[in-house]
């Protein structure tokens, strides 16, 4: 009912709209500050991370968050392979760990960087994340360059303080929570 309505009032011309370029739409997402995660995985193909910034719930019936993770990256083969991640949400402090997991660095380097401890799945539990999200991966759909994995959660590790790291404006910003 509502797709025919939006149909029938539709004000765009015949044939596709042009391309918006892709510089303007990064701009613009740089403006969308978000969480900073770490996302791990270890299994049959090895332990493999990166950091995502596109991350967010999706149900607490079960449980689950999405992660877009680009089909380009090299870790890509890993995650598709073992079928379970977990989503480490960075705290302030956090900054130097983000940038070895953005890319470029070798696995074990990476891993270097951090203390780890594992729970459910296998997948690397980053010690002081200011929350972690131990899951498998029970949905996957390919959108563009990046596919969207639909992770439900198995277990979870609270850190201490609330605190978080936000990307925004392509820089790093801490945040901690007011005493109550
Ligand atoms: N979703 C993503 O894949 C994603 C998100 C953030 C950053 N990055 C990567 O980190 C590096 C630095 O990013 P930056 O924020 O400093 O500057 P940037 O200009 O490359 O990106 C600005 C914003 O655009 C979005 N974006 C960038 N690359 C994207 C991609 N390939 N797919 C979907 N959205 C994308 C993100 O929201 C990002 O914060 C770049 O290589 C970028 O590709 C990727
Ligand atoms: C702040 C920030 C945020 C993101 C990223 C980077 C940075 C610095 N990257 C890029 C991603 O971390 C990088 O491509 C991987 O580390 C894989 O790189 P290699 O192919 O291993 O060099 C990234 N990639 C992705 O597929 N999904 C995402 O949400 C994000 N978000």
């Amino acid at each position: 009912m509502l797709l025919n309505a939006m149909a029938s009032n539709h004000v765009m011309p015949s044939g596709a709209p042009p391309a918006l370029p892709k510089a303007d739409y990064r701009n613009a997402m740089a403006r969308l500050g978000a969480a900073v995660n770490i996302i791990t995985t270890d299994g049959p193909a090895g332990r493999a991370g990166f950091t995502a910034s596109a991350v967010c719930s999706v149900t607490d019936e079960p449980p689950m968050l999405l992660v877009c993770l680009n089909r380009s990256a090299s870790v890509y083969p890993a995650f598709t392979a073992n079928g379970v991640l977990c989503v480490n949400v960075l705290a302030a402090g956090h900054q130097a760990l983000s940038g070895l997991f953005g890319g470029k660095t070798p696995m074990d380097e990476r891993f270097a960087a951090g203390r780890w401890s594992r729970k459910a799945t296998g997948s690397p539990v980053l010690e002081d994340a200011a929350a972690s999200f131990d899951c498998r991966v029970v949905q996957a759909t390919s959108a563009g360059t990046h596919d969207v994995l639909f992770c439900e959660a198995l277990a979870i590790a609270m850190g201490g303080a609330a605190q978080s790291l936000i990307y925004f404006d392509r820089r790093y910003h801490e945040i901690a929570a007011p005493p109550h």
